[in-house]
C-alpha cells in the first residue's frame, strides 16, 4: 500500500504533541498521536505525531530518542519533519533543542532548517529575533521561574546559538511580511553563507502561512504548533471540521495537576474558588514516604460525580523552590510526576473518563501510567488544548483526556473543560 503520510513529527513532551496535533487537524489533516516510538506500521494519517518526553532528558538521550521517531517516521513514508519545541523555547543551557535539531539534520543529509516557536493565536510572537509571551519579553514573564526550564534570555539567536555548533542568523519581519519569495531567497542567502539555523520572526497568522509555503521543500522544521498551520496547504489541503470527531466521552471527570505556570496556578485558584473538590498533594510529605497516593484515592473516590475533582502539586514559585532546595531540582519534578501519574491511573480506575492533565511532564508520567499508545484527536477547548480519545491500556477502558501545557488555557479551564464533552 502507498503511504499517506506526508508530514512525520516529533514533539519534545506530550501537551506539545498534542498542541501540534490539535493545529494540524484544524489545518485539514488526519493526524494520529502516537506516545513514543510505535513498534509496528504507521495507521492511515496525512501527518503522525510521535510524542517523546525528551525537553529535560540529557542531550544525548534526547537526540538518540529523536532518531529513533524520525527513522521510524521516515520508514512509514515521511518525507517532511517537524520536531516540535516549546512555544516558550523551554531548554536547559545544555540543550535540548540544539543538539536535537543538528542530530535530524546531520541524519536527514541537510545543512538548513528554519526554527521558530512563534504561536500567536497563544500570544507568542517573534519579533526581531526576541520571543514576547502576551507584552512582555520571554524573561519579564512567569517562564523565568519555570521549575526544570527557566527561560532568562528571550533573544532567540542567543539562545540557540548557545546549544548548537552550526551557525545561528535571523529571517527579520521586514522579510517575513513581503511573503514566500522574499523568505525562500533569504533562506538561500543565509544556505550560501553557511549558516545552519535560522529563528524566524512572526507576529500573526499570516507570516505563518507565508512560512509554511517557503518551506515546502525544506526536510525539517524546528517550530512551537504554530507553523503548523502553514504546512497543509502546501498538500492541497484545507480547514474541514470532521477531521476533529471522537466518539462520546463516558464517565466521571477529574484535573490532575502537577503544573507550575503561571496560567495554572490561576486556573487552580478559579477552581477552588468556585468552592468545587480539591487536594494539595505536598512533595515533602511524598518525600518523606508518606503514601499522598492512596490518601488522595480515598479523598477522591466519594467525591467523584458530575463535577470534577482537582489533585494538584501546583505551587507559586517561592513554594517550588523551597521544595527544590530541600530535594534537588530533578528528584522533586521526578517523584511529583510520579505521585500524581499514579493518581491518574487510580481515578480512571475507579471510572473517571473524561480527564484533565496540566502540564507537559506531568502529563508524559500520566500517560505512561495510563497505558495509552496512541490518541485520537479531537475538538478544540482553548488554542493549543484539544480533546482527545485514547485506550488507557493499563485500566482496560477508553479515555478522554485533555492534555494541557502549563501556560494554556483560559483562567476556568478547569471547569469549562467539560462543557463540550456533557
Ligand atoms: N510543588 C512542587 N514543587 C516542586 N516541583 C513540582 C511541584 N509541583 C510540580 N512540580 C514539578 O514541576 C514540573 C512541572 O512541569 P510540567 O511540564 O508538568 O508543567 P509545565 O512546565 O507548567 O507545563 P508545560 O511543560 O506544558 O509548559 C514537574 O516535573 C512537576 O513534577
Ligand atoms: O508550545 C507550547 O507552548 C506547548 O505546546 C508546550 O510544548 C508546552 O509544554
Amino acid at each position: 500500500m502507498t503511504s499517506t503520510l506526508k508530514l512525520g513529527c516529533i514533539a519534545d513532551d506530550f501537551t506539545g504533541a498534542t498542541d501540534l496535533a490539535n493545529n494540524l487537524v484544524r489545518a485539514g489533516m488526519r493526524v494520529v498521536q502516537t506516545i513514543g516510538v510505535p513498534e509496528g506500521a504507521a495507521p492511515d494519517a496525512d501527518a503522525v505525531v510521535v510524542a517523546l518526553k525528551s525537553r529535560t532528558i540529557p542531550a544525548a538521550e534526547a537526540a538518540a530518542q529523536s532518531l529513533a521517531a524520525q527513522r521510524w517516521l521516515q520508514a512509514q513514508g515521511a518525507r517532511q519533519f517537524y520536531f516540535k519545541v516549546c512555544s516558550t523555547f523551554d531548554s536547559t543551557p545544555q540543550g535540548n533543542i540544539g543538539p536535537v535539531a543538528e542530530a535530524l539534520l546531520d541524519a536527514l543529509g541537510c545543512s538548513f532548517c528554519c526554527v521558530t516557536p512563534a504561536f500567536p493565536e497563544n500570544a507568542r510572537t517573534v519579533y526581531k529575533g526576541h520571543l514576547f509571551v502576551g507584552d512582555v519579553l520571554l524573561s519579564d514573564s512567569g517562564m523565568r521561574n519555570h521549575p526544570l526550564t527557566p527561560m532568562t534570555d528571550a533573544n532567540l539567536v542567543r539562545v540557540m546559538q548557545a546549544q548548537a555548533r552550526g551557525k545561528v542568523a535571523l529571517i527579520d519581519h521586514r522579510v517575513v511580511r513581503g511573503g514566500a519569495a522574499p523568505i525562500h531567497a533569504r533562506i538561500r542567502q543565509l544556505q550560501d553563507e553557511g549558516v545552519r539555523f535560522a529563528i524566524v520572526d512572526a507576529l500573526d497568522n499570516e507570516d505563518l502561512m507565508h512560512l509554511g509555503r517557503a518551506i515546502a521543500d525544506m526536510p525539517l522544521v524546528v517550530a512551537g504548533s504554530g507553523v503548523a498551520i502553514g504546512l497543509p496547504q502546501n498538500h492541497g489541503l484545507t480547514p474541514s471540521a470532521g477531521a476533529a470527531a471522537l466518539p462520546p466521552a463516558e464517565g466521571m471527570t477529574a484535573v490532575v495537576s502537577g503544573s507550575c505556570s503561571v496560567a495554572t496556578n490561576q486556573q487552580v485558584a478559579d477552581f477552588i474558588a468556585r468552592g468545587l473538590p480539591a487536594l494539595a498533594l505536598d512533595p515533602l510529605q511524598i518525600a518523606g514516604g508518606r503514601d499522598v497516593v492512596n490518601e488522595a484515592l480515598a479523598w477522591a473516590t466519594p467525591r467523584l460525580g458530575a463535577q470534577p475533582v482537582l489533585v494538584y502539586s501546583s505551587a507559586p514559585p517561592e513554594s517550588v523552590q523551597a521544595v527544590q532546595q530541600r530535594l534537588g531540582v530533578g528528584e522533586a519534578g521526578a517523584m511529583v510526576e510520579k505521585a500524581l501519574a499514579a493518581v491518574a491511573r487510580g481515578l480512571v480506575e475507579r471510572g473517571v473518563g473524561r480527564l484533565v492533565v496540566a502540564g507537559g511532564e506531568t502529563s508524559g508520567a500520566a500517560v505512561q501510567a495510563l497505558g495509552v499508545r496512541q490518541m485520537r484527536i479531537g475538538p478544540q477547548i482553548d488554542p493549543g488544548v484539544p480533546w482527545c480519545e485514547a485506550q488507557a491500556e493499563a485500566c482496560g477502558r477508553s479515555v478522554h483526556l485533555a492534555l494541557k501545557s502549563g501556560n494554556f488555557g483560559a483562567t476556568d479551564f478547569f471547569t469549562k473543560a467539560f462543557a463540550p464533552l456533557a
